[in-house]
């Protein structure tokens, strides 16, 4: 382990992690990074076996038994590899055949089945695009999410929605408008997906303006089918793969995720790219080299040592706050459990919280600057924006306004952050911030990807499953038999 008095790793894609704010005195110290020397150590190696291996102690299926973690081999398209040749040109020939042809897509999907979906979405398409014609999607359909909650209204005015635009479209193009409904379940049955999905085919099924087709991605076993495959295979819907292995939170990087970049023309290949470019800079010995490594370290420290046990992942674009909330599923599921791996109650995890800047400056900050000493603030900013408006000098006659004329919203933002970020460590309220250098496929990999392997870093620094999520059972184990009495009613 070097001694380093550097206050950020920069990586040679120019991604950052400065820590300036989270290490030093007063904060996690560098003897307690080095008093961690053996643990980290043994967390690194564990890592490489789960590249090596797909083997990770003591992590079960939810059925209790042995199974492979394989996340991490995701972003190395190989033949051997669950992100194959074959696999990535399906996915392209997918892309193809939509393209000036699908009018709309429905993605249906909960937990890791949507939380990737969205990221992606938003970082290629940003709001308006639904909004957009053909020709500004460049030919590729509408998107639209649901199964993510179960809302009546919700539903119902997606079904109004797609019914509306199918009437203009035959009206103007005189023929059907084509709807792709992209059903993704893991599990295969999850009612939250299911229930909508069965909502919304009922209701447009039938329509006489409007053309469904239906692709399933589900769990591809062939000697445990789930339901979905089997409802796949009997009415000759296409299927995409939740491959072995991967658990819904790592799925982004899979099928699942791609399948969303397939259908809104994202560069599928930069993306693994940069996740490859991460994971390569994240198998590095030295802890103060390596980002996910050094991340999850002083993440862990100072949540164990210094009570700042809740992360608040707040980036600096609003097109990354569903990058925030895929996070949450992320961290949640992955560290928060009840024992560790010999059986041992622990309770461990941090509890992670969604924010946008500047937009919680003005609802959460006063409570990260006064409230209790129990978080790590996580800044996420962007380096270099693709568009970048001037403030104009609209009102001269108006002092304050004239002030901030003439600057880049980019450099207002970054004005924001690190004013946010200085107010902060001024009374010892740890945080830290990744730099992406922009917002593209690439960097979004490497951000992503950082954050996944970090998360595996510190189920082993803390010494807890981190692919395991025993405790939803709990809830599901009650709420089944509930929604049977009302069947029976
Ligand atoms: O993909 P599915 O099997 O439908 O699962 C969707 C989600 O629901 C479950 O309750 C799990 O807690 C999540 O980890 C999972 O991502």
């Amino acid at each position: 382990m070097t001694c380093v008095n550097a206050k950020k790793l920069v990586l040679e894609t120019g991604f950052t992690f400065d820590y300036e704010n989270l290490v030093g005195s007063g904060k996690v110290t560098i003897d307690d990074v080095v008093s961690l020397e053996e643990k980290i150590n043994d967390a690194q190696a564990a890592i490489q076996v789960m590249r090596k291996t797909g083997v990770i102690r003591g992590h079960l299926s939810k059925d209790g038994e042995p199974e492979k973690v394989l996340f991490s081999q995701l972003p190395y398209i190989k033949a051997e590899n669950l992100n194959s040749p074959a696999i990535i040109r399906k996915l392209k020939d997918f892309s193809a055949s939509i393209k000036d042809r699908v009018d709309a897509v429905i993605s249906f999907g909960i937990g890791g089945s949507f939380l990737g979906n969205k990221v992606l979405f938003d970082i290629h398409c940003g709001e308006f695009w639904n909004g957009m014609s053909n020709a500004e999607r460049n030919g590729y359909p509408r998107m639209y999410f649901s199964g993510n909650s179960i809302d009546p209204r919700r539903t119902s005015e997606l079904v109004e929605n797609i019914e509306r635009m199918a009437k203009t479209y035959h009206k103007h193009a005189g023929k059907k408008f084509c709807l792709m409904m992209i059903v993704i379940s893991k599990s295969g049955g999850t009612l939250d997906t299911m229930s909508n999905f069965m909502v919304v085919y009922e209701a447009l099924k039938n329509h006489e303006h409007i053309d469904i087709e239906i692709v399933a991605v589900t769990d591809p076993n062939e000697e445990k089918k789930t339901l979905l495959k089997k409802l796949a295979e009997e009415n000759h819907w296409p299927t995409f793969a939740v491959p072995d292995g991967v658990g819904g939170r790592f799925s982004i990087f899979s099928e699942v995720g791609l399948i969303t970049g397939a259908c809104i023309g994202f560069d599928i290949e930069a993306f693994l790219a940069g996740a490859k470019s991460m994971d390569e800079a994240c198998q590095r010995a030295d802890v103060w080299q390596n980002p996910a490594l050094l991340n999850a370290t002083l993440k862990y420290l100072a949540a164990e040592k210094y009570g700042r046990d809740i992360e608040v992942l707040m980036p600096y674009a609003d097109y990354l706050k569903s990058t925030s909330e895929w996070y949450i599923q992320l961290l949640a599921e992955s560290l928060g459990k009840k024992y560790d791996r010999n059986g041992k109650i622990v309770n461990y995890g941090r509890t992670p919280i969604v924010a946008v800047g500047t937009t919680d400056m003005h609802a959460q900050t006063q409570q990260h600057q006064e409230g209790a000493l129990n978080k790590v603030i996580q800044f996420i900013r962007v380096n270099e924006w693709d568009i970048d408006p001037v403030i104009g000098d609209m009102f001269p006659s108006a002092q304050k306004l004239t002030d901030i004329s003439g600057i880049r919203m980019s450099q207002a933002l970054d004005v924001a952050l690190a004013s946010n970020a200085q107010a902060l460590i001024s009374d010892y309220r740890f945080n830290a911030t990744f730099t992406m250098p922009k917002m593209n496929a690439f960097h979004l990999g490497e951000l992503l990807y950082m954050l996944a392997i970090s998360i595996a870093y510190e189920g082993e620094l803390a010494d807890v499953d981190a692919f395991d999520q025993p405790g939803v059972e709990a809830y599901k184990r009650i709420m089944g038999p509930s929604l049977q009495k009302l069947k029976v009613k």
